[in-house]
């Protein structure tokens, strides 16, 4: 357990990206760069075992998973999908009228998504992206997601009907990033690369950001519990072991003023931890990347909370809905103990991708907005022109553009 000064000078000096990963995940992007397809057959049998025969999953397969998965699980998979549409609907940019300034609102061409499938097939992934792009109104999206021995799961590849994706390709990893960045003989180059992944596909997608656009770096999830007396301890257990079962790397924060509760959450983690399926990937989560910070104050709290700026914000104290206007750093917040993550992450309609690594600093989580690109328009009329040039013509004197000047000048000469 930290107070928050210990903590903040650990967190001072701490880099959780692992840079030594770097020159790995540069290589396999020249690598996919040059030998194309070639690279993505080689670097699936290197990094997931397995020799593929085909890169594409048809439509047709997309279509009979769909037909094959049980009714319950295609019954959840719409509903969320339509709690997905609603709210994205919800906050999409409207277009303003046209008028001498504005800005025009234009979806993107072609998106790739990435769809984790390392130690889980993230099939709630897939709703979390394409519904966004297909509320946006993209033209074109293309899933990635990691093969698997058996074949890509068939609630994978059945999502993808629900969202008529429009190419699946069965490659994972920061190789799967390359080839949506730079295009191969099968897989198209792409506008934007969106979705979440491990430190490989986190890396390659910084890496690739400025030849296609990125959404955030959203890489290991990450929680940040607030807790009080009156916080239930084995909910809160369930959540930090909710997050920490996703990687080795994923990091878990719990916090609070109250140090008995912190004990007490912690004793509940500790019995619940030995019967999880996947108590191997959680120990070693908790055991490296976890933090319990005793804070003196309710402004210590926020502060440390707004310091780690983590994916997920879940305050579940008495107060809760007073943080809402306090925290000012965080992919998403849930207020309340009946805001629980995993709702989030399923059904509740704000993407599940979300910003890690302090990134929530400068980063929002994924939106329909992300899929959207504006111009401004600048259409005046001889009128609103000759205001504004002579101010134009004295910053182009000022900046010796003596092009600029005459643009303006013989124009605002012309029109006396
Ligand atoms: N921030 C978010 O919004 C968010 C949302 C969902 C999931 N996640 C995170 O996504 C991640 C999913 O990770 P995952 O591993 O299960 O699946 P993944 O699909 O991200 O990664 C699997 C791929 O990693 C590559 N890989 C594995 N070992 C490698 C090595 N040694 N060298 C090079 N490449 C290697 C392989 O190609 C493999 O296909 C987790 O970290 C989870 O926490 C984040
Ligand atoms: N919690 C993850 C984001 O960090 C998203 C997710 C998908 N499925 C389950 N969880
Ligand atoms: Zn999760």
């Amino acid at each position: 357990m930290y107070t928050t000064n210990t903590f903040k000078e650990i967190y001072a000096t701490k880099n959780d990206i692992d840079w030594t990963l770097l020159d790995s995940v540069q290589s396999i992007i020249k690598e996919v760069q040059q030998n194309g397809d070639q690279a993505l057959f080689d670097y699936s049998k290197k990094f997931d075992s397995i020799e593929l025969a085909e890169l594409e999953i048809p439509s047709s397969s997309l279509k009979h998973a769909y037909q094959s998965i049980n009714n319950d699980l295609r019954t959840s998979l719409e509903t969320a999908k339509t709690n997905i549409e609603k709210y994205q609907k919800s906050i999409k940019w409207k277009q303003s009228e046209a008028s001498e300034l504005y800005q025009k609102i234009h979806p993107l061409n072609r998106v790739g998504i990435y769809v984790p499938g390392g130690t889980a097939p993230l099939v709630s992934t897939v709703l979390m992206t394409t519904v966004l792009a297909n509320v946006a109104g993209v033209n074109e999206t293309i899933v990635v997601t990691p093969p698997q021995t058996d074949g890509v799961q068939q609630a994978i590849l059945a999502a993808c009907h629900i969202v008529n994706v429009d190419h699946v390709y069965q490659i994972g990893g920061a190789q799967a990033i390359a080839a949506l960045a730079y295009g191969t003989e099968t897989i198209p180059k792409v506008d934007k690369i969106v979705g979440p992944g491990n430190q490989y596909v986190a890396l390659a997608k910084k890496l690739v950001y400025g030849d296609v656009g990125i959404d955030s770096i959203a890489g290991p999830s990450e929680i940040v519990v607030v807790v009080d007396d009156a916080s239930r301890a084995d909910w809160v257990a369930y959540d930090l072991l909710a997050q920490a079962e996703h990687d080795v790397q994923a990091r878990t924060f719990l916090i609070s003023e109250n140090k008995d509760k912190l004990n007490e959450i912690m004793a509940e983690v500790d019995k619940k931890v030995g019967s999880q399926p996947r108590y191997a990937i959680i120990s070693k989560s908790l055991k490296s990347h976890h933090y319990s910070v005793h804070t003196a104050s309710k402004k210590e709290t926020v502060e440390v909370v707004n310091l780690i700026a983590g994916e997920h914000i879940s305050i579940q104290t008495k107060d809760a809905e007073s943080y809402v206007d306090l925290i000012t750093t965080g992919g998403a917040l849930f207020i309340g103990p009946y805001s629980p993550e995993a709702i989030g992450d399923y059904v509740a309609g704000p993407s599940h991708v979300l910003p890690t690594g302090g990134n929530a600093r400068f980063s929002n989580g994924l939106s329909v907005n992300d899929f959207l690109r504006t111009n401004s328009v600048i259409n005046l009329k001889p009128s609103t022109f000759t205001e504004m040039a002579p101010s134009g013509i004295r910053l182009a004197k000022e900046e010796a553009l003596q092009a600029h000047h005459d643009s303006l000048y013989f124009r605002l000469e012309d029109t006396k």
